[in-house]
């Protein structure tokens, strides 16, 4: 594998998770692979799982690992073909991904959408612009309309924690102050539709995601309807796609709480807010897995990078 920038990347859902499994199992089991190999990890926003997990899973592999936080400690970059650069950039991102290239075998991009400009964003100009420009492998730990290393370790511990062939899951939209992105929605979707399951995705009206990755899935805008019988509910909040970038309601109606949870098992990506997206009584209880997932995006980036060191 060259790139891994979006869940199309993953080659077979279920042998990398399977694969995955393993590995955690002996997580040196390739130590050699990465010798005298080095990652770049550049984080445009910040970040606790990604980078952490990420610099873990490298130097399990042998990696050598070089990190920047490039948002406020890069020059800023210029993207466009043929600018006059006499305004703020001050780096070409021709240079910088070439430059970037001489110093490490793979790198690894944060950059999340600006939830202002939907053209600007869905033209991902930073990873694209990494990808077009590197002569190395790219890794998205999250751009402006995916996060796949977080869906395939969603992948992961739904298999690990799923009690029989096929579980009802369910996408549920709930309330934060904020504008957040669609990546981690969309990954996830993109992942579900991988699986054989009883995917339901379910928000408040306005708030329906790009409908080219909604394509062939179920949309209950009643949640509890939608919550009925599911064995997994995995929570996260986004902005409006329509109306692009805007927080249309902050419904606490929409928080889950334990009633809402039933008997199934809680999903998020993290960082999340208490008593916001989710009760204190479910985070605090055997039926949240968030802490599983973050262990397992130790074992998605494992994977992610095994797969590219074996094609360097
Ligand atoms: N990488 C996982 C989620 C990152 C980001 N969340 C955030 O920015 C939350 C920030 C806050 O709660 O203040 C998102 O939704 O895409
Ligand atoms: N889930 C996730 O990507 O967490 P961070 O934003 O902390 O990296």
């Amino acid at each position: 594998m060259k790139h891994y920038l979006t869940v199309d990347d993953i080659a077979s859902l279920p042998d990398w998770v399977d694969e995955a499994i393993n590995l955690k199992k002996d997580p040196y089991q390739f130590e050699d692979l990465g010798k005298r190999k080095t990652i770049c990890l550049l984080f445009f926003n910040n970040s606790l799982r990604t980078r952490l997990s990420t610099q873990k899973a490298a130097m399990s592999l042998g990696m050598e690992v070089m990190i920047m936080n490039f948002g406020n400690e890069g020059w800023a970059l210029e993207y466009g073909d043929g600018t006059v650069m006499d305004q703020g950039t001050s780096e070409h991102i021709k240079e910088a991904a070439q430059v970037v290239s001489q110093y490490s075998d793979i790198v690894a991009i944060r950059a999340f959408a600006g939830l202002k400009d939907k053209e600007k964003d869905e033209a991902e100009e930073v990873i694209n612009g990494f990808s077009k420009y590197a002569s190395i492998p790219v890794v998205n730990m999250e751009s402006s309309v995916g996060h796949p290393l977080q869906a395939l370790a969603d992948a992961i511990t739904l298999k690990e924690n799923k009690a029989k062939k096929r579980s009802k899951v369910v996408l549920s939209w709930a309330p934060h102050p904020k504008a957040l992105p669609h990546a981690v929605a969309n990954s996830f979707i993109q992942m579900m539709k991988k699986q054989d399951a009883d995917f339901v995705i379910t928000h408040p009206k306005g708030y329906e995601l790009n409908p080219e990755i909604t394509k062939g899935c179920t949309i209950e805008y009643n949640q509890d309807e939608a919550l009925k019988g599911a064995d997994f509910v995995y929570v996260k909040n986004w902005s409006s796609y329509s109306d692009y970038g805007k927080v249309l309601s902050t419904d606490k109606n929409w928080t889950i709480t334990k009633e809402k949870l039933g008997n199934a098992k809680f999903m998020h990506c993290l960082p999340v807010r208490r008593n916001m997206i989710v009760d204190d009584a479910v985070l605090d209880s055997g039926q949240s897995l968030v802490v599983e997932q973050a262990k397992n995006r130790v074992f998605s980036a494992q994977i992610v990078l095994k797969k590219i060191l074996e094609d360097i």
